[in-house]
C-alpha cells in the first residue's frame, strides 16, 4: 500500500515544478539569508549568534575553570591547547570567559575586522573602583544607556564610588546649567570629593557632562585615567592623542634624540670601564639606558642627575618603578574574579591588595613631586621646557577648551604609561637580540660588519647612519618574531558580540591574541625556531601592524603609541654594542649554553641575565 502511494506520488503532475522551486531556494539561501538575517554590524558574513563557540578544553574545576592550568607561561599553555583544537580557542579562566588566537586571518578578525568590538579593557584592581550609581544634578536622571554610550560611562564612573547626594558632597562644585548631566559615582570612604570638576564630552549625543573629580585614592593610582588600562571611550582617545601629541609624535620621539645619544654615551662608557675580561650583566646595563632615556623624555635633564637623587624625592624612583612594574603584572585574584568580595578578600590575605596600595602611594608621591617642581614661580617664568611635564604642564594652566580639562591626574596617569610601556620593552628586546647574536656568531658577524661598513671613524653610531643598516633591521624584526615582550599582548574585552575565525564571540569576552605562538608557526615560518634573519630579505613584511604573522605593537586602534621610540631606541642601542664593542661569553660557556627561556608578566623577559664580555675596539 505504502508502495502504491509513492508510486502514486511519484506521477503527480506538479512534482517538477516542485522540484524546481526547491532548487532554486536552495540556491538562493545564503542571499535570502543575508538579506532577512542581519548580522550585528561586525562586518562578517556569518551571523555570530548562530556561528558556534570556539571550541576549548572542558573546565578543570568547578570554580576555577582552567585558571590553575595556565601556568606561569600562559602563551605556551595556549599554544598547546591550540595545537589540539584549533587557532582559535576558548577557556574558562575563573569567572571570565577568555578567547586566544592563534592565526594571522582570526588576530585580523580580532585587530581589524572587529576592531571597534574589540578594543575595550577589562578592569583590573589597580585601576577599578566600583561603579554603584549614577545621579544627574537638577532633576535629570535616566539610564545611562539612554544619554551615554556606556563604555564612556564606565571610565566616569571608574573615577571613583560615592554613597552619598552629591549637593552634600560637592559644595564647591560650580554652578550648572540646566542641561548639563552630572555623574555622581560612589565614593569610597578614603576618598576626597571636593577636589574640583571635570568636563568631558559624551560619546554619543556630544553633550556635556560634568563629572565629580575626585582625587585618585591610595589604593587607584590610575583609575581609568591612563591610556593603557582605559576602556574603549571617547575619553580614552582624548588622552592617547594627548599622549602621541606630547611623547611618542615622530616630531617629539627626533626632539628627544639628545636624550638618546647621551644616554648611549653614558652606557658605552660604563661597559668600557667595566674590569677587562669580567662578565657584565647587559640587561641590568640597558635597564640604566632605558630609563635614563625615558626618564630625560618626561621629566628633563634633571633627570638621573645629582639633584634628582637628592633627598627631597624621598628615596629611589627607580626602586619605586620596579615595585610599580612588579605590581601592574602581578597575579591577583580580582583579575579572574572581578566582581566577587571573596576575591577581595583574598587579595587582602595574601598582601596583593596592600602592596599595590604601598607601591602605588609611593609612585603617586613621586610624580606629585615632579609635577610641584614643575610648576615653580621661577622655572615658569623662566618659561624652561625640557621634558615632557613641562609641555604638559603648559598645556594643564593654558587649557580653554573645557571640554576636557587636564588635571594633575592626567599628567601622572600619562607619565605612569611612558615609564610602564616604554622602560621594560626597550629592556627586554635588546637582551634577546643581544642573546640571540651572542648564539648565532654568524649573525653576529655579519652585523656588525654592515656597522663598520657605514660607520668610519666615528666614536658612536648616530640615528642617521641607522637608516642604511638594513640587516639590523632584519635582526630586530627577527626577533620580534621569536621574541615579542607581550606574548599575548594586553588583554582586550568584547564589547558587542562579533565573529572571530568562523566563531562567534559573544560581548564581555577577555581576548588575548598569541603572538608568540603566531611567530613560531610552522604553518606560517620556515624552521621557525631558527634565528634567521635573511628571511625577510626583499620581504615587504613589517612589524607595525599590517602584516598580522608579525604584531609586536599590536594592530588597530590600540596599536602601541610608542613604536617610533621604541624602535628608535633599540637600534641606537644595538648599533652601538656592535660597533664600540667585541662580545664573548664567559670561560667555558659555549653558544648553546646560554638559556633561552623566558619569564614574565606584562613583558617576557629572559629568564636567566644575560652575562657577557665586553671588549672595548
Ligand atoms: C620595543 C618597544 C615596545 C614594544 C614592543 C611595545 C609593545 C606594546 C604592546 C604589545 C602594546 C599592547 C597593545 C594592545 O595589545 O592593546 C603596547 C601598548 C602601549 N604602549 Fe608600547 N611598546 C613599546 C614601547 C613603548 C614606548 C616607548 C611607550 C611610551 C613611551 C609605549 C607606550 C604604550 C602605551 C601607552 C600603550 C597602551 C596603548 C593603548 O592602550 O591605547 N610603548 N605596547
Amino acid at each position: 500500500m505504502a508502495t502504491e502511494l509513492l508510486a502514486s506520488s511519484q506521477l503527480l503532475p506538479w512534482q517538477p515544478l516542485v522540484q524546481l522551486l526547491a532548487a532554486v531556494l536552495f540556491l538562493l539561501l545564503p542571499l535570502v539569508y543575508l538579506l532577512f538575517f542581519k548580522g550585528d554590524g561586525n562586518g562578517g558574513v556569518m551571523d555570530s549568534a548562530s556561528a558556534p563557540s570556539p571550541p576549548g578544553p572542558p573546565r578543570q574545576l568547578p570554580v576555577l575553570g582552567n585558571l590553575l592550568q595556565i601556568g606561569s607561561r600562559p602563551h605556551r599553555y595556549f599554544q598547546a591547547v591550540a595545537w589540539r583544537y584549533g587557532p582559535v580557542v576558548q577557556v574558562q579562566l575563573g569567572s571570565i570567559r577568555t578567547v586566544v588566537v592563534h592565526s594571522p586571518e582570526a588576530a585580523k578578525d580580532v585587530l581589524r575586522t572587529n576592531d571597534l568590538q574589540c578594543c575595550s579593557r577589562p578592569s583590573s584592581p589597580g585601576n577599578r573602583s566600583k561603579p554603584i550609581y549614577i545621579c544627574t544634578w537638577l532633576g535629570y536622571c535616566q539610564q545611562p544607556k539612554a544619554w551615554m554610550d556606556p563604555s564612556f560611562l564606565t571610565v566616569v564612573l571608574g573615577h571613583a564610588e560615592l554613597q552619598s547626594s552629591p549637593s552634600c558632597l560637592l559644595p564647591s562644585h560650580p554652578p550648572l546649567r540646566p542641561a548639563t548631566a552630572v555623574v555622581i559615582p560612589r565614593l569610597p570612604r578614603y576618598h576626597h570629593p571636593t577636589v574640583g570638576s571635570r568636563s568631558c564630552w559624551g560619546e554619543n549625543e556630544r553633550r556635556l557632562a560634568t563629572i565629580a573629580t575626585l582625587q585618585p585614592s591610595h589604593h587607584h593610582t590610575t583609575n581609568y585615567l591612563d591610556v593603557a588600562v582605559s576602556p574603549y571611550s571617547a575619553y580614552w582617545r582624548e588622552m592617547r592623542k594627548l599622549l602621541v601629541i606630547e611623547l611618542t609624535s615622530i616630531r617629539r620621539v627626533q626632539s628627544f634624540a639628545y636624550a638618546r645619544a647621551a644616554e648611549v654615551a653614558r652606557l658605552v662608557d660604563t661597559l668600557t670601564a667595566s674590569p677587562a675580561g669580567v662578565p657584565v650583566d647587559l640587561s641590568s646595563a640597558l635597564y640604566t639606558f632605558s630609563d635614563g632615556v625615558i626618564g630625560t623624555v618626561a621629566f628633563g635633564k634633571v633627570y638621573g642627575s645629582a639633584a634628582w637623587s637628592s633627598s627631597e624625592w624621598g628615596g629611589s624612583f627607580q626602586e619605586a618603578m620596579d615595585e610599580t612594574m612588579q605590581v601592574v603584572g602581578s597575579f591577583s585574584f580580582e583579575d579572574f574574579f572581578p566582581s566577587s568580595a571573596l576575591a577581595r578578600w583574598a587579595d587582602a590575605l595574601t598582601g596583593a591588595a596592600g602592596r599595590r596600595r604601598r607601591v602605588f602611594h609611593r609612585i603617586d608621591g613621586f610624580f606629585d613631586a615632579v609635577i610641584d617642581k614643575h610648576l615653580e614661580p621661577e622655572r615658569l617664568s623662566a618659561g624652561v621646557q625640557e621634558g615632557m611635564v613641562d609641555a604638559m604642564v603648559k598645556v594643564w594652566r593654558e587649557q580653554k577648551d573645557e571640554a576636557f580639562g587636564l588635571t594633575r591626574d592626567h599628567i601622572k596617569a600619562i607619565l605612569l604609561d611612558a615609564f610602564v610601556g616604554g622602560i621594560d620593552t626597550t629592556v627586554v628586546t635588546t637582551t634577546w637580540i643581544m642573546s640571540e647574536l651572542m648564539r648565532n656568531p654568524r649573525v653576529m658577524q655579519k652585523a656588525q660588519a654592515e656597522v663598520h661598513n657605514i660607520v668610519k671613524n666615528k666614536s658612536k653610531v648616530c640615528e642617521e647612519d641607522i637608516q642604511n643598516m638594513k640587516y639590523l633591521k632584519m635582526i630586530i624584526k627577527e626577533n620580534f618574531r621569536l621574541h615579542p615582550p607581550g606574548t599575548l599582548l594586553i588583554p582586550r574585552q568584547t564589547m558587542k558580540t562579533c565573529t572571530i575565525g568562523g566563531y562567534s564571540v559573544s560581548s564581555e569576552t577577555r581576548i588575548y591574541v598569541n603572538v608568540w605562538a603566531m611567530g613560531r608557526d610552522p604553518n606560517i615560518w620556515d624552521n621557525p625556531e631558527q634565528f634567521y634573519p635573511e628571511r625577510f630579505e626583499d620581504k615587504g613584511i613589517d612589524f607595525r601592524g599590517s602584516h598580522f604573522e608579525i604584531l609586536p605593537f599590536r594592530s588597530g586602534q590600540r596599536i602601541c603609541p610608542g613604536i617610533a621610540m621604541g624602535v628608535a631606541n633599540v637600534e641606537l642601542v644595538v648599533a652601538n654594542l656592535l660597533y664600540c664593542f667585541d662580545w664573548q661569553l664567559p670561560k667555558g660557556m659555549k653558544e648553546e649554553d646560554i638559556d633561552m627561556d623566558e619569564i614574565g608578566q606584562l613583558a617576557f623577559r629572559k629568564k636567566l641575565p644575560l652575562l657577557i664580555v665586553p671588549m672595548k675596539h
